[in-house]
């Protein structure tokens, strides 16, 4: 049985289309329980109906650190959870960059998540400048350390430093291995850690292969049902 996670990020790309397309591919694989796909909110429900005959699991890509209330615009846990999403992204490099979220935010969120039985990816990631000048694992301790405290196991971690993400620049082995070991040691070494920047069909393997690598987080290679597979098979 597949230990290693592989979880899909389509990010703001996808229409009823794509996911048309995509989908039904992955759910003739007869993939198992260890692949997700976090798509765009819109198209949750229909993900769920077309992957309702396979394990593959499907999850969002953010949630409110609110459990409900007044706040336009926003999505709460118990929704996703009400729809069928089984996992969400927190923290992603992204949502810090574009939309201002601090790792106190993220945190909230993953305790949102916890109440509502989703499974939260957390994300860390120092970049390009932060590892030049060798403070990547200062970034990374501060970032983790909102989560003192939360019950291991019912979270993972992805590690995904900000200049290897959409650049095609993928970390090396000896760094992946370096920062995971990190976390493990930060947090638990029982933790979930996932890498995600550039994973392509081509270097899963040898990212997988990475010892203290529990599974990928994979965006722009998502978006293509074979490269997904790809990925999905070099899975352990
Ligand atoms: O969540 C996924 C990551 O941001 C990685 O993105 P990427 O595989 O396109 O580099």
């Amino acid at each position: 049985m597949t230990r290693q996670l592989v979880i899909g990020n389509w990010k703001m790309h996808g229409s009823i289309g794509k996911v048309r397309s995509v989908l039904p591919e992955l759910a003739r694989a007869k993939l198992g329980p260890n692949v997700a796909v976090c798509i765009p909110y819109p198209y949750v429900m229909l993900a769920k109906s077309l992957l309702k005959d396979s394990q593959v699991q499907v999850g969002a890509q953010d949630v409110s650190e609110y459990h409900v209330g007044a706040y336009t615009g926003a999505v709460s846990a118990s929704m996703l959870a009400d729809i069928g999403c089984e996992l969400v992204i927190v923290g992603h490099s992204e949502r810090r960059r574009y939309f201002g979220e601090s790792s106190e935010n993220a945190a909230r969120k993953l305790r949102a998540c916890l109440d509502a039985g989703l499974f939260p990816v957390y994300c860390v990631g120092e970049d390009a400048e932060e590892r030049a000048s060798g403070r990547h694992k200062e970034i990374i301790a501060a970032e983790l350390a909102v989560l003192r405290g939360l019950p291991i196991g019912l979270y993972a971690v992805a590690y995904e430093p900000s200049w290897a993400v959409g650049t095609g620049v993928i970390a090396t082995s000896e760094q992946i291995a370096e920062m995971h070991a990190f976390i493990k040691e930060t947090l638990e070494p029982r933790t979930r850690v996932l890498y995600g920047g550039s994973v392509k069909g081509s270097n899963a393997e040898e990212v997988l292969a990475v010892d203290g690598v529990d599974g990928v987080l994979v965006g722009g290679a998502a978006l293509s049902a074979s490269e997904f597979l790809e990925i999905c098979m070099a899975a352990r």
